[in-house]
């Protein structure tokens, strides 16, 4: 299935207008692991003219897709998550190599993503219009009437992050199918091997040639190009701040959709169930490194409780599996996805030690492997504060008042997720109710599921909403036809 992807050398190809392609330039950047730097493979560095051809096949493929029933392109949707599941272990397997996840944990993403794309195509079919008589309004009569449909906005492009290959990518290509648009998928470049792999499952499931197509490359390289390409009607991007920033401050009048970095707070009161709060927070901060935006990435703790919470961390942060993928089915901590990213965390660690927090415990370091590292004591000027690892270290910040927790927790740039662990339902909400986030969990950890729920970060975490039929009506506009009947 996967032979039109690549040839014997390894060089991938990329799906343009039903076609898999090598480079024109025959222009490569090598793949490597980050598990023990194999070569995986080299996929092509897209020079413009390229990219130029693939937006035109998106355009002129949209035209027809658009007009093809929902119900039609729900069937394809429901066999991409047939095909995914048929698949799971060869695409697992390649996951876990290019971004390192233990293979557990990429089928979950996996199987994840096939109950997304299902969902996809039911949601889609009941996505419906309405009719509005004109006369709600003063100074008009029923005989006016808006017939409203939705319309899918074009081409659009997908730019998806490293650490979900799989979800994020088909996560913003299933609503845009869905609803009638065409697109662009522009995948991390580590993590590439993966999308491509999902291209093709789109392809095997019958979606024509031209609706869904890849371009790969530097994002430092092609990125400017493509994203303010004047074939491109909506952005989906999924990454960091900074590339986030960088992409809005360059476009003009496209529609963005940006899940961006977060610093998620876990806030924890003197009422918690100390047990089950710890579990949660280990779970949430530490799962595939803590290479999730929605990790939970700071604790803050009311200081009558604070010791015995760290206790319970650091208990359960002993107990957690840590390893080579290659060598473990199921882990928790396992290497970052390359070096760039474990220097950062590790200076990030220099930075609070060197400051006074208190080592509770990990803080080593092999290769980009480091250990799940937890800090007390960790205060404002530090950057573990702040800053957003990407990685398994997290502080804990102490406070006197849930007003100073709020305070703290506000005061980060990032507006992601927040989690307040508290038997008082009031507090609670009333913690909850100031929070600048775009979700807050009560008593459990941050994370993103279930996909229907709505997902946004406010401030620097994003803009826009994501989750199922919120994508789908993202990815959508009304239209509005009205008609004027004679009496
Ligand atoms: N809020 C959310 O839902 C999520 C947020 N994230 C955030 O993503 C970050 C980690 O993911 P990571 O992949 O490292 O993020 P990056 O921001 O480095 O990359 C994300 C995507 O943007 C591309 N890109 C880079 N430069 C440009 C450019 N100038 N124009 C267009 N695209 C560009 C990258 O391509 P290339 O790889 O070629 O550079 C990649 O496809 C973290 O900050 C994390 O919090 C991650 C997942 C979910
Ligand atoms: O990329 C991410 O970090 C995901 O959006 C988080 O998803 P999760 O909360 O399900 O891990």
């Amino acid at each position: 299935m996967f032979e039109a992807v690549k040839n014997s050398e390894k060089q991938f190809r990329n799906l343009v207008n039903g076609e898999w392609i090598t480079s024109m330039n025959h222009q490569f950047i090598d793949i490597f692991s980050p598990l023990d730097q194999r070569l995986l493979g080299r996929i092509p560095a897209m020079t413009t003219t390229e990219v130029d051809g693939v937006i035109k096949a998106a355009k002129e493929a949209q035209k027809q897709w658009k007009l093809t029933p929902v119900s039609e392109r729900a069937t394809i949707l429901n066999k991409v998550a047939d095909l995914l599941l048929e698949k799971v272990e060869e695409i697992a397997y390649l996951m876990m190599l290019e971004i390192g996840k233990d293979r557990k944990s990429a089928s979950a993403e996996i199987t994840r993503t096939a109950d997304f794309i299902r969902f996809t195509a039911d949601s889609g079919k009941n996505i419906s219009g309405e009719s509005i008589s004109g006369d709600r309004f003063p100074g008009f009569k029923s005989n006016k009437v808006s017939v409203v449909t939705r319309e899918p906005l074009g081409v659009v492009l997908a730019i998806s992050p490293f650490n979900y290959p799989i979800n994020l990518a088909a996560s913003k290509i299933a609503p845009a199918l869905v609803i009638g648009n065409s697109v662009v998928l522009k995948p991390a470049t580590q993590g590439s091997l993966s999308g491509l792999y999902l291209a093709r499952i789109f392809q095997m499931a019958g979606v024509p040639a031209g609706v869904l197509n890849t371009v790969t490359g530097k994002g430092s390289e092609i990125g400017d190009y493509i994203t303010t390409h004047k074939g491109i009607d909506f952005i989906n991007f999924t990454g960091s701040t900074d590339i986030g920033r960088h992409i809005s401050k360059l476009t003009e009048m496209v529609p963005l959709l940006m899940e961006l970095g977060g610093k998620d707070a876990a806030i924890v009161l003197e009422d918690a169930d100390l047990e089950k709060t710890a579990d949660q927070i280990v779970a949430g901060a530490y799962a595939y490194s803590g290479q999730r935006c929605t990790a939970v990435k700071r604790i803050i703790v009311m200081e009558p409780v604070a010791d015995i919470l760290v206790s319970k961390l650091k208990e359960k942060i002993s107990q957690l599996k840590v390893g080579n993928p290659l060598e473990h089915e199921s882990l928790d901590v396992v290497p970052l996805i390359d070096e760039r990213a474990a220097d950062f965390v590790t200076e990030l660690i220099e930075d609070a030690k060197l400051k006074g927090a208190n080592l509770v415990i990990g803080g080593a370091r092999k290769g980009n492997l480091i250990e799940p590292t937890l800090f007390d004591k960790v205060t404002v000027d530090m950057r573990l504060a702040w800053e957003e690892p990407f990685g398994p270290v997290v502080p804990v910040i102490r406070v006197k008042s849930k007003e100073e927790a709020i305070a703290i927790a506000n005061a980060s740039e990032y507006g992601l997720q927040s989690s307040v662990f508290t038997e008082n339902i009031n507090d609670a909400f009333y913690i909850a109710n100031q929070l600048e986030v775009g979700t807050v969990q009560v008593n459990n950890k941050t994370e993103r599921g279930p996909d229907h729920f709505p997902f946004l970060g406010v401030k620097a975490s994003g803009i826009g909403t994501q989750g199922i039929r919120y994508s789908i009506e993202s990815m959508s506009r009304p239209k509005a036809t009205i008609i004027n009947l004679q009496r």
